[in-house]
């Protein structure tokens, strides 16, 4: 017990850290809404800075060519020093606010994401380089004399830690509640326009923020940095425990955050007591500690996340735009040649640099498909190339397994493990999901990698041989064989073809509407799960597969082939080359560690390592502060342009729209030809005392209807009336009670998904349509029907049929020919509307849900819509309209609802809702217009 006791106390010198690393995450983000990954690196800073300021009375500067040393005096005492290395850290955060995120400041929270790990990478890399890779030890700043407290012994200086993180963060706690600057800042994260009208600048609040937060992370650092000991790597990875403390206070809560890294602490030391027990599981012996926060972090994430973003969390990942060329076959065989000629030409050092810019380009397209595609972002890559790698080796060396049937289990193997591992992140997304797969990353690295007794020490991987050819990648002093090369190159040009197909497929357009709006997705019927799970799987493979090829390159496999770190820079040299195109993951190749261009460079300058990578975060850095496109993406925006130029005709999405004739009554007339044989009058939609209640506020009261084929039935109602609640719970969008039947079946507990293929289709008031879409895949995706055999079909070769056709027939019908190829924000307001329902008819539904179709709509638009509608319930389906504009209601509807605070107040068919007493007094009462009862009845005419 008492040994128990003395290491929770010695934990909480540990504590400490996480707790004030957390602290300082919280600040930021909630006055800036940054996660700043590069916290833990900017506090090694200071620590190191400390250090050696003790030892060499120098202080060392952040930069690299200038002097980088000022030699203040022979020694330094403690106090000045810690003083002096924590202003380092401010000097650090102010510079990174000014330089990096102070231009990001609107960007999307993947622009965020990266230059915050680019500027860690870049901290990280600039340590090793002016101090050194060699672990140090830090000179106490503390008392370190032991103290007995009720007879236990702890070491002084931990109890100063715990007590210095506390009084941090009661002071910062008091700061934010009751300073104007801490109120402002806190206003500021939520709506920058308020406080910029209420006199306070942004950029200065911001400014303030990071010295902040800068000075309680380098104070922490500095004090602890005996406790911590100093190395590059281990300190940049605090982060991961101190953003599960962060998350503990939900990145808001000051107090939260402390406990949770006094806590944490504290327990990661009673493991690793414990871990010295005999009863304690040896594959557990190491890294137990590192699990915890990931644990952590997962278990809350996926407790407070939702599994579709509400109505007021919109913003997409806010990644460039896709392109997606035909394939060109001549284009195609010119690259693989000029891949072969390059091995050719090539020898030694400079074409193992080739071969390895070719298996970094297989995981660059692994990021293509994860992140580029599908909008999720992830650290973890490498680790499943890794798991491929080791699973490739056991696979090889005890089963005697050969190729390519080894590496196709072992790709597989961790295509299986990214699935599972997806499985709770489905729930968590953006900046959260990229803090989450850093703490997996980092766990599986100390607990499975890192762990001679489950996969080794001495990781073999024997050389592949197909059909008695030996493809290894090296033979006597040859180090870099042709046939290896060949073979990755051949792995390169496959898996370049699979994921070009996948961003032209049915498959693809999935994967860009979920990452562009997952609510949306989920109205037309994409099981946004699902098909996440799908690319993830894909990704994962092509990951695992890149993790092979590696094994087979090295011929034996450590822990630090497949370094967290490594993972973290794969991801940002992929958004670096241009993490939406084949192409940029074929740049990010060229550029990756070790690739092609680090070799030349090093020829050239003798760059090292930790050079290359400052040189490559900066780099990264620039490009998401100015180009997000990556420089794929700019070099194809600069050749388009100048393609344009030469052909001297420049012609623009945007000019679409100007173009286009409007919805006139000729093409809604042409949709009125003979409809098919409608079967009338069934109940298609039954709703049974439906109920929305959101906190406090019963949106919708105890609301029954029954809607027809071939009707349209209008719900009319003053703003906040619960017309849309309505359709959001009719829809799955919003929880509800009461019943709901959609011919015959029970809709109840099904999830958005299914409702919309049982055949309810909706429109939304703020239309969501996918941004990153044409209007004519807008509505093919609704259209398609994918099953999980044409998803892998789509990777050999995207199919098109019958999903096209109900497309155009429905671009005619609403006149929407002219802009099929125009991105929905090139379009007015009106079109968009029409493309909504075009869109939701794509999935040729039996009840059709429209909120606010015609608003925006020009009168004589309106009108020819209202023609479009009748026409479609003709053709037996029913129709829900939501509508502001009561005279076009009355006209076309067979039946209106009037809701009132939720509640129904009349219901019948126009004539009779015209005249209800109870509708003219509560819909257009005295108190809104002032009208005399007739002339409210005028209103309604
Ligand atoms: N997510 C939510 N949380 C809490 N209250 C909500 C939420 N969504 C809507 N409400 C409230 O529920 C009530 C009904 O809102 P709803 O948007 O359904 O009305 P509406 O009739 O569609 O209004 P409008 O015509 O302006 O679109 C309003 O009081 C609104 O403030």
């Amino acid at each position: 017990m008492t040994e128990l006791l003395t290491f929770a106390l010695v934990g909480l010198g540990m504590g400490a850290v996480y707790a004030g690393l957390g602290l300082g995450l919280v600040v930021t983000f909630k006055a800036t809404g940054v996660i700043n990954f590069a916290a833990a690196a900017m506090g090694a800073w200071g620590a190191y800075t400390y250090a050696e300021l003790r030892s060499t009375g120098d202080l060392v500067l952040p930069v690299v060519f200038v002097p980088d040393r000022v030699h203040l005096t022979d020694r330094v005492a403690a106090a000045p020093a810690a003083a002096i290395a924590t202003a380092a850290v401010v000097v650090l955060g102010l510079a990174i606010h000014l330089l990096v995120f102070r231009s990001l400041r609107g960007a999307p929270a993947l622009a965020k994401v990266v230059a915050s790990a680019g500027v860690m990478l870049a901290i990280q890399s600039l340590i090793a380089l002016r101090f050194g890779v060699a672990e140090r030890v830090a000179a106490p700043v503390l008392p370190r004399r032991s103290i007995a407290i009720g007879g236990i012994a702890v070491p002084e200086d931990r109890l100063w830690l715990a007590a210095t993180a506390i009084g941090i963060s009661v002071v910062t706690a008091l700061w934010f509640r009751h300073s104007i600057t801490g109120l402002a800042m806190r206003a500021a994260a939520e709506n920058e326009l308020f406080v910029a009208l209420a006199r306070f600048s942004a950029h200065r609040l911001a400014a303030v923020a990071w010295a902040l937060s800068s000075a309680v992370v380098g104070v922490i650092s500095v004090l602890a940095a005996p406790v911590v000991g100093l190395n590059a790597a281990d300190n940049t990875l605090l982060i991961v425990p101190a953003l599960a403390c962060a998350l503990a206070g939900r990145l808001t809560a000051v107090g939260w955050t402390v406990a949770a890294g006094l806590a944490l602490g504290a327990v990661n030391s009673e493991i690793t007591y414990l871990s010295g027990r005999s009863w304690w599981p040896s594959w557990a012996a190491n890294g137990a500690g590192y699990a915890l926060p990931l644990f952590g972090i997962v278990a809350m994430l996926a407790l407070l996340g939702k599994s579709l973003p509400t109505r007021e969390k919109l913003d997409g990942a806010g990644l460039p735009a896709v392109p997606r060329p035909r394939f060109k076959p001549g284009y195609a065989a010119l690259m693989s040649a000029a891949g072969v000629v390059l091995l050719l030409v090539t020898a030694d050092r400079i074409r193992f640099g080739v071969i390895t810019s070719m298996i970094f380009a297989v995981m660059a397209l692994s990021f293509v498909v994860l992140t580029g595609l599908l909008g999720q972002v992830s650290f973890a890559q490498a680790v499943l190339a890794g798991a491929a790698g080791f699973v490739l080796s056991r696979l090889a060396v005890s089963a005697g397994l050969g190729f390519p049937v080894a590496p196709l289990l072992a790709a597989c193997a961790a295509t299986g493990l990214g699935v599972l591992a997806g499985i709770p992140a489905l729930r968590i997304r953006g900046a959260q999901l990229a803090v989450v797969t850093l703490a997996a990353a980092v766990a599986i690295e100390q607990l499975v990698f890192r762990n001679a007794g489950l996969v080794g020490v001495m990781n073999l991987v024997p050389a592949p041989h197909l059909l008695g050819l030996d493809l290894g990648v090296r033979s006597g002093t040859d180090t870099a064989r042709l046939p290896f090369g060949l073979l990755c190159l051949a792995v390169l040009v496959l898996a370049a073809a699979g994921v070009g197909n996948l961003t032209r497929s049915a498959t693809g357009r999935r994967f860009l509407a979920v990452r562009s709006n997952e609510r949306a997705s989920a109205a037309i019927g994409i099981d946004v799960a699902r098909t996440k799970l799908l690319g993830i799987a894909f990704s994962s493979f092509l990951a695992g597969i890149s993790g092979c090829l590696l094994g087979y390159s090295k011929g034996s496999l450590s822990a630090e082939s497949f370094s967290t770190l490594l993972g973290v820079s794969l991801l940002l040299f992929a958004y670096l080359g241009g993490i939406t195109s084949v192409g940029g993951a074929l740049v990010a190749g060229t550029f990756a560690p070790l690739g092609i261009a680090f070799v030349v460079a090093d020829g050239i300058v003798g760059t090292s390592s930790n050079g290359y990578q400052l040189f490559a975060a900066v780099a990264l850095i620039a490009t998401a502060v100015f180009n997000p496109e990556g420089i794929a993406g700019k070099t194809r925006q600069d050749l388009a342009a100048l393609r344009r130029r030469l052909r001297a005709g420049p012609r623009h999405a945007d000019t679409a729209d100007a173009a286009a004739p409007a919805l006139t009554p000729k093409s809604a007339a042409a949709a009125e030809t003979p409809p098919p044989l409608p079967v009338r009058g069934e109940s298609i939609l039954s709703v049974e005392h439906l109920t929305v209640r959101y906190a406090g506020v019963t949106a919708v009261d105890d609301v029954s209807l029954t809607i027809r084929s071939g009707q349209i039935v209008g719900l009319i109602g003053a703003n906040g009336a619960g017309k849309t609640s309505f359709i959001d719970a009719l829809s799955g969008f919003t929880p509800c009670t009461g019943g709901i039947v959609l011919d015959g079946a029970d809709l109840d507990a099904q999830p958005p998904h299914r409702r919309a293929r049982s055949g309810l289709a909706r429109t939304w008031q703020t239309m969501e349509l996918f941004s990153d879409l044409t209007v004519r895949e807008n509505l093919l995706l609704a259209a398609e029907r994918p099953t999980p055999v044409s998803a892998l079909a789509d990777i050999v070769h995207p199919a098109r049929g019958h999903a096209d056709r109900t497309s155009d027939a429905l671009l005619d019908l609403l006149g929407l020919r002219a802009v099929a190829d125009a991105h929905p924000a090139a379009l007015s307001l009106g079109r968009r509307k029409l493309v909504n329902v075009a869109r939701a008819l794509a999935a040729e539904p039996r009840m059709l849900l429209l909120d606010e179709p015609a608003s925006g709509l020009s009168a004589a638009d309106t009108r020819a819509l209202g023609r479009v509608l009748r026409t479609l319930a003709d053709q037996s389906i029913g129709i829900l309209l939501v509508e502001h504009d009561i005279a076009w209601i009355l006209e076309i509807c067979d039946v209106v609802h009037v809701l009132d605070f939720g509640r129904v107040i009349a219901a019948g068919p126009p004539a009779d809702i015209r005249t209800d007493t109870a509708v003219l007094s509560a819909y257009l009462g005295a108190r809104v217009t002032g009208d005399s009862p007739p002339q409210r009845e005028e209103h309604l005419r």
